[in-house]
């Protein structure tokens, strides 16, 4: 019988509440809970009926029956409790932004390597099945054409041909929206440079994500520009990005006024609308010539948090990773690093060498 994986949550705060309840709706049981203020653990525990508490949450990182470690405290927090994880043979989820910089990314992938285990980011983007299925789409038709073979490789076509939904062709230009209004409140962690806070890690790394999936290669040509909040953190920033297909991106973010969260990809023969990423479970593909849409629907926005669960379990028992798209964190890793250079926006105690 396959085993049943046993997971552990580090923290207690919005995420961690949402990850106890997608694993209830999978049908499974948190194993563990541990939490810096203890008494918010217990509470946690009861709720979730979770079998174990730790007095000291490190006990966690050691605990033989633990399996797999999802890490939700803040940004700045990551790669440390990441560390002890890895060095302790445990597989780790961890969510967005997965740590820092890409030196700490680096580490930490190394690390994984060294002790067999797995290391992902718990990011939204790569599970949610209406992406798998709109990545599917642009690359069955982005030649312009479906291939008449096309079948054997995207299992959907035929509904999609049924539905007139055109090859789109290669994608051309990228735009996406990402506003959210905070307050400038220390006490949380959203312009709090201490707990690495600011829009690029926080929203950014969801609307690069997006970027990253649907380009060919990785960008290599990033021209940006930024406004800071009074804390010293990134509260607005507008990003342009190409790669060497000359495939380009817009970005608009901020984190003190509110925008739609809107990804539109154009593509030589149309264009797909996304409203509402990163939980997404509709798209709207527009042809261009004869201005028709098509409606697409995939999956459940409410189950967000199950299918990064999900993935992450497939990969924990069969050790195929491709889901869990390493390489595109890496990427989005890399230009968020690159970016926060040329701002000089360096968190406290930050290394980038
Ligand atoms: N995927 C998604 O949709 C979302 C992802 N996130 C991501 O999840 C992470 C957490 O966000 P969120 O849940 O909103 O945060 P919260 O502020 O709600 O919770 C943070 C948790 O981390 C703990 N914590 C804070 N600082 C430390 C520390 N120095 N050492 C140990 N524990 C610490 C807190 O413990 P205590 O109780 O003691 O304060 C609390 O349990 C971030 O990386 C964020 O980007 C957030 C929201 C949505
Ligand atoms: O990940 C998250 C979901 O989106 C929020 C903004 O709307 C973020 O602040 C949060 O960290």
């Amino acid at each position: 019988m396959e085993k049943n994986l046993n997971w552990a949550v580090l923290g207690t705060g919005v995420i961690a509440n949402e990850m106890a309840q997608a694993l209830k709706a999978m049908g499974k049981t948190l194993y563990a809970v541990g939490n810096r203020t203890h008494e918010k653990a217990v509470t946690f525990a009861e709720k979730y009926q979770v079998a174990k508490v730790y007095d000291d949450f490190h006990e966690m990182f050691t605990d033989p029956d633990v399996d797999v470690i999802y890490i939700t405290t803040p940004h700045n927090t990551h790669i440390g409790f990441v560390r002890e994880a890895l060095k302790n043979k445990k597989h780790v989820l961890c969510e967005k932004s997965i740590t820092l910089n890409s030196l700490e990314l680096e580490e930490a992938l190394a690390l994984a390597k060294e002790n067999d285990v797995i290391f992902a980011e718990a990011m939204t983007i790569w599970h949610m099945p209406l992406y798998k299925k709109l990545w599917e789409l642009i690359d069955a038709g982005k030649t312009g054409t479906y291939a008449s073979n096309a079948n054997e490789e995207h299992e959907e076509i035929a509904d999609w041909l049924a539905d007139g939904v055109p090859a789109l062709g290669k994608v051309q230009m990228i735009q996406l929206n990402f506003g959210s209004y905070k307050e400038y409140n220390m006490k949380n962690r959203f312009f709090n440079m201490d707990l690495a806070g600011g829009a690029l890690l926080d929203i950014g790394v969801y609307a690069l994500s997006i970027a990253r999936s649907f380009m060919e290669s990785k960008p290599d040509q990033v021209l940006s520009q930024v406004k800071f909040a009074p804390t010293g953190a990134d509260e607005q920033a507008g990003i342009l990005l190409m790669n060497k297909e000359a495939q380009m991106a817009t970005l608009a973010l901020s984190l003190h006024s509110k925008q739609p969260k809107r990804a539109v990809i154009s593509c030589e023969n149309g264009y797909i609308e996304i409203m509402e990423y990163p939980r997404a479970d509709q798209a709207v593909i527009v042809e261009a010539e004869s201005g028709v849409h098509h409606t697409v629907n995939a999956g459940e926005a409410k189950k967000a948090l199950q299918y990064e669960m999900e993935d992450m379990e497939q990969a924990i028992k069969t050790g195929d990773v491709h889901k869990l798209k390493i390489s595109d964190t890496k990427d989005v890793m890399d230009i968020m690093t690159d970016l926060r250079k040329k701002w000089n926006m360096k968190y406290p105690g930050e290394r980038w060498e």
